[in-house]
């Protein structure tokens, strides 16, 4: 169960210094709508929950709130600020990127930030990578765009050479853009940070299109992702409703959570089934996915199949499980694996079929945010200046329950975030395409 010292959260100091901000923020106190600085956020959501604890109110397991300090650490005259995006693309970093610069400038008054080049590696002096100077005029429009202007990558650098990048450029904030991937390598960081008695906050805004980081709400960038895979499950309904014994097969992105393909099956409201990593399902016999896809063919004439690619990985006995620079796992070809499966079953029954094979892959995640992102990744961007400015450190900003809190970062790699099979989502999922609960 969490507790009070997983939720702590770290400072590299007390606050000193009168923040710019400090006259926008004197009428302001707890409300409906906000949290004041010295108020907590209560953990548990639910009666039930709290009420096992069996401790009173101020000592329930609580959350320190995002947003701006009256006081706060850095002086921004003097502070020099260093942004890296690293791991797979999300629509929204570049609005990250922006958010950040704009307002350390504009609000706070910094006038030296840098952006390492190509994520991690970009510390590292074998790769050449130069430093891009950041300034409101650089990063105006480059929200229009999606990708990162800073670029990024996989793989492991060793945090004692990006410390020695940072003492270098004499870098007092390092705002880290990425997943659970980056989280640990920026928990590297501030290890050495601390064993070399630096001053030097690591804050991390969490990136994530698998929607896979725990304890937010949703991760940026993953409800423009999901309205792009809309677009091919339209596709592959129509198709599938436009021949003979029309299959729409979807693999849509979701390594180890299905998020993506239950919100886009839902938005669009067209699939007959949806498979995901956390709901293992059979493929042969009476009961299995292969034998009630036939009968919905037989019956309705068509059918359309949303598939996760992490999901199913049982079933592929050919895939030698590798991994990718960053160690991830690489998965089988769940797609491909189930286009020839439901072919063949169709054709050994002797069922007309024209199954057609939709893999959006990477077109979901390169886009630019919609807006509704960009807006959320502007103030994920505000929240993480207003932490690394009054000192806050080995945490990331998110959005809990519709409020802005800091996370530790060993809690938020603590665990995966996943579609509960038991929970409502995957609930709703099964009542928009009727799919049995198991296939088995
Ligand atoms: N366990 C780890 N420890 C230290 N650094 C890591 C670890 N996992 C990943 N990283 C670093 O974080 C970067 C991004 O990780 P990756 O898994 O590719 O993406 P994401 O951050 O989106 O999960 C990699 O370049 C790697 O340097
Ligand atoms: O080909 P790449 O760049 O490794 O990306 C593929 C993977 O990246 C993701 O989009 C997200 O991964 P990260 O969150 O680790 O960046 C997965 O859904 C997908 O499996
Ligand atoms: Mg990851």
């Amino acid at each position: 169960m969490i507790g009070h010292e997983d939720l702590a959260v770290r400072t590299l100091g007390p606050c000193r210094i009168d923040s710019p901000l400090a006259e926008r923020l004197a009428a302001r106190e707890t409300t409906q709508h906000s949290v004041v600085e010295d108020d907590r956020i209560l953990f548990d959501d639910t009666i039930s929950m709290a009420g096992v604890r069996g401790v009173p109110v101020e000592q329930l397991p609580s959350l320190e709130p995002g947003g701006p300090r009256k006081r706060i650490y850095f002086d921004p005259a003097k502070t020099r600020v260093g942004i890296v995006t690293c791991g797979g693309l999300c629509p929204g970093l570049n609005d990250v990127i922006r958010g950040l610069v704009l307002e350390l400038c504009r609000h706070y008054g910094v006038r030296r930030i840098v952006g390492f080049r190509n994520g991690y590696r970009g510390f590292i002096p074998h790769y050449g990578e130069d430093v891009v100077d950041l300034s409101p005029e650089v990063v105006q429009h480059i929200d229009d765009e999606g990708g990162t202007i800073l670029g990024t990558s996989r793989g492991m650098q060793d945090p004692e050479d990006i410390v020695d990048a940072l003492e270098r450029l004499a870098i007092n904030i390092l705002f880290v853009v990425g997943g659970d991937g980056t989280i640990r390598g920026a928990m590297e960081v501030v290890r050495v940070i601390g064993e070399r008695g630096l001053k030097i906050a690591v804050v991390g805004i969490p990136k994530t299109i698998d929607n896979d980081i725990p304890y937010i709400d949703q991760s940026f960038g993953f409800q423009t992702a999901m309205s792009e895979a809309t677009k091919s499950i339209h596709a592959a309904s129509v198709e599938a409703r436009s021949a003979p014994g029309g299959v729409g097969l979807v693999k849509l992105m979701g390594r180890h959570s299905g998020f993506i393909a239950c919100y886009s099956v839902l938005a669009k409201d067209d699939a007959d089934y949806v498979l995901i990593p956390e709901v293992p399902f059979a493929l042969h016999g009476e009961r299995g996915f292969l034998e009630h896809l036939r009968r919905r063919v037989e019956d309705r004439g068509h059918a359309v199949v949303v598939v996760a690619e992490g999901a199913g990985q049982e079933h592929i006995d050919e895939h030698e499980p590798g991994r990718d620079a960053s160690g991830n796992v690489r998965l089988g070809d769940v797609g491909r694996l189930l286009r020839r499966l439901i072919t063949e079953h169709l054709d050994d029954a002797k069922v007309e079929n024209n199954v057609r094979y939709f893999d959006p892959s990477y077109a979901i995640r390169s886009v630019p945010a919609n807006p509704y992102d960009s807006a959320y990744c502007l103030r994920l961007a505000h929240a993480a200046v207003h932490a690394a400015m009054a000192g806050r450190t080995e945490v990331i900003v998110a959005r809990r329950r519709r409020r802005f809190v800091h996370i530790p970062m060993a809690l938020a790699v603590s665990r995966r975030n996943h579609v509960d099979p038991l929970g409502d989502l995957w609930m709703s999922v099964l009542e928009a395409t009727g799919q049995p609960v198991r296939f088995e």
